[in-house]
């Protein structure tokens, strides 16, 4: 049940084999297969140091991998830097949120693909555009907060985080990343950014979580991979396992 899978199937987003990554005498990651399949959410399990950030540093070209084959969507070792990878349809959604404080949401949501309009000196930022368009975003995935005009500074983790996701989805994401995305939140947060996490399945958006909270993992990720010491170590479908198994595989007592 828990075998690795050596080979992707045809319907992974993104993939790789053999992946190996060497930081001067640590060795971060070894031989290591993974995919993820369109529309799925797929999630990266491990203990502390297990290589889960590493791997996915990798995938999204922010680390050059020492050895193995990169594959998305069809083609192979796809990007050599993050803003290609982006460019490609993969936005990472970070734990230390990327969004500016003094900015609105809707300048946010916006931000480094404002809408222009005129030409010459009489080029200016289109906001109501913007606003409207923010505001289409925001009800598309049915995230609640008080105005688009709205600075960011004040709204709380949970609302920053879905900012954050619907950035992604209006960004044109085929893929968001997202490492640890509800590790800062209170429950109730929590609930309301993994129901967003729900809704980017319905917009055929797929998924790469890492968590430490194997109850989420168990009710968000259709695919769960374990790591352990820089390999991975076990691939199993959520619905098949239990907390229990997910704590044995990343401790080492079940093999
Ligand atoms: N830039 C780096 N330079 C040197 N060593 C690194 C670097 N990044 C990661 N490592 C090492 O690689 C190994 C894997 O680290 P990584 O951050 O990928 O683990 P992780 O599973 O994401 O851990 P955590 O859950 O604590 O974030 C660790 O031994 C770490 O110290």
């Amino acid at each position: 049940m828990s075998a690795v899978p050596n080979e992707a199937p045809a319907d992974a987003i993104l993939s790789c084999q053999g992946l190996g990554k060497q930081f001067g005498a640590v060795r971060a990651l070894s031989d290591v297969s993974f995919f993820a399949r369109k529309g799925e959410v797929t999630a990266v399990i491990g203990d502390n140091g297990a290589g889960k950030s590493t791997l996915i540093r990798c995938l999204v070209g922010v680390h050059r991998p020492s050895e193995g084959v990169i594959r998305f969507d069809g083609q192979d070792n796809p990007f050599a830097t993050p803003d290609e990878a982006r460019k490609a349809g993969i936005e990472t959604v970070h734990q230390n949120l990327a969004l500016v404080d003094e900015l609105t949401v809707a300048q946010n949501l916006y931000l480094n693909r404002e809408i222009v309009r005129g030409i010459g000196p009489f080029r200016f930022l289109d906001r109501r555009a913007m606003n409207r368009g923010a505001q289409v975003m925001l009800e598309r995935l049915s995230i609640n907060v008080p105005a688009v005009k709205q600075r960011v500074r004040r709204l709380s983790g949970g609302q920053r985080q879905a900012i954050s996701i619907c950035r992604a989805v209006g960004a044109g994401a085929k893929l968001v990343v997202m490492d640890e995305p509800t590790a800062a939140l209170g429950v109730q947060e929590t609930a309301n950014v993994e129901t967003l996490i729900r809704r980017l399945k319905d917009e055929h958006v797929s998924v790469i979580l890492i968590s430490h909270n194997f109850d989420q993992v168990r009710r968000l990720a259709d695919q769960v991979w374990v790591m352990r010491a820089g390999r991975v170590v076990a691939s199993v479908r959520a619905a098949e396992t239990s907390g229990n198994e997910l704590v044995a595989l990343v401790t080492g007592a079940k093999q």
